[in-house]
């Protein structure tokens, strides 16, 4: 996939897969892309040259109600929510399979009701949502991706503003969603995060995939301070075994090459 902004080539020929029913993470610095891949793939922006496919599905080429029966996107603010309630923008999610004057039935009801449910946001499903805390939206606008029951769940910083306890929910719900088949696709900035709840990950750097693969191939000292010019040492969590990184210090920043050879996704 190809995307340019004016004249300046934003996604540079990214080809990456997300196996089917797993939980994959979006890594990059600032600015590497991961934002604007979410909505090329999401249809929001339209790429110059490639396509998202969902198994054999080209997403571009399907009418935006059928898109969005099968793809939803969780940014980090939903702007379209004047006055709304907390339980009216989770129902907002269900608008791909209401009829043209039907309003919600039983099952569009209950889906809101348990991923309410599932995300602690029962509480506060009166509460208008534009006086919710940043934390608390964040998990409102996650409630609303997941009430849309899609095949491919695009989350981009799905855990900013979200405590430790709500990172670990989050996260354990998408896990739970992935094992019964759900795809997800979350851009993250904690590596440790990613490296914890993602089977597979991708590395974007200045709008190329740099590598691609299982979190523990894929997230080496060597490529952390290529990618991200910070030092750090990759450990095993003791609990887990999952890969834990500790930073210890910035690194001199190093050009990020267009040799590709090294990368495991072909880019
Ligand atoms: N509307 C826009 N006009 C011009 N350039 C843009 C626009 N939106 C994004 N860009 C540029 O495209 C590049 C990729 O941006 P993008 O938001 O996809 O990065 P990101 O990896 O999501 O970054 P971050 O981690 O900071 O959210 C950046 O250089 C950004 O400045």
């Amino acid at each position: 996939m190809r995307f340019t902004r004016g004249r300046r080539l934003i996604i540079d020929d990214v080809d990456c897969t997300v196996p089917g029913g797993s939980v994959g993470a979006l890594l990059g610095p600032n600015g590497a892309g991961k934002s604007t891949l979410l909505h090329l793939i999401a249809g929001v922006e339209h790429a110059d040259a490639g396509a998202a496919r969902l198994g054999d599905r080209d997403l571009a080429a399907l009418r935006r109600r059928d898109r969005a029966r099968l793809v939803a996107l969780a940014e980090q603010e939903v702007q379209d929510a004047p006055g709304l309630r907390v339980a009216e923008v989770v129902a907002l999610g269900r608008t791909p399979y209401l009829g043209a004057f039907a309003g919600p039935d039983e099952h569009d009801r209950a889906v809101v009701r348990r991923t309410l449910d599932d995300l602690g946001l029962v509480d506060l499903a009166d509460r208008e949502y534009a006086t919710l805390s940043g934390g608390e939206r964040q998990r409102v606008n996650l409630a609303r991706a997941i009430a849309q029951e899609p095949e491919l769940l695009l989350l981009d910083e799905p855990t900013n503003h979200l405590d430790v306890h709500a990172q670990l929910t989050a996260l354990g719900l998408l896990r739970a969603l992935a094992g019964g088949g759900l795809t997800v696709l979350a851009a993250l900035h904690d590596l440790s995060l990613a490296a914890a709840y993602a089977d597979h990950v991708v590395v974007l750097a200045e709008g190329r995939v740099r590598a691609a693969g299982a979190p523990g191939d894929v997230l080496t000292p060597a490529l952390i301070r290529e990618v991200w010019s910070v030092e750090a040492a990759v450990l095993e969590h003791p609990a887990t075994g999952r890969p834990l990184i500790a930073y210890s210090e910035v690194a001199e920043r190093a050009a990020v090459t267009s040799d590709r050879d090294g990368a495991s996704a072909r880019a």
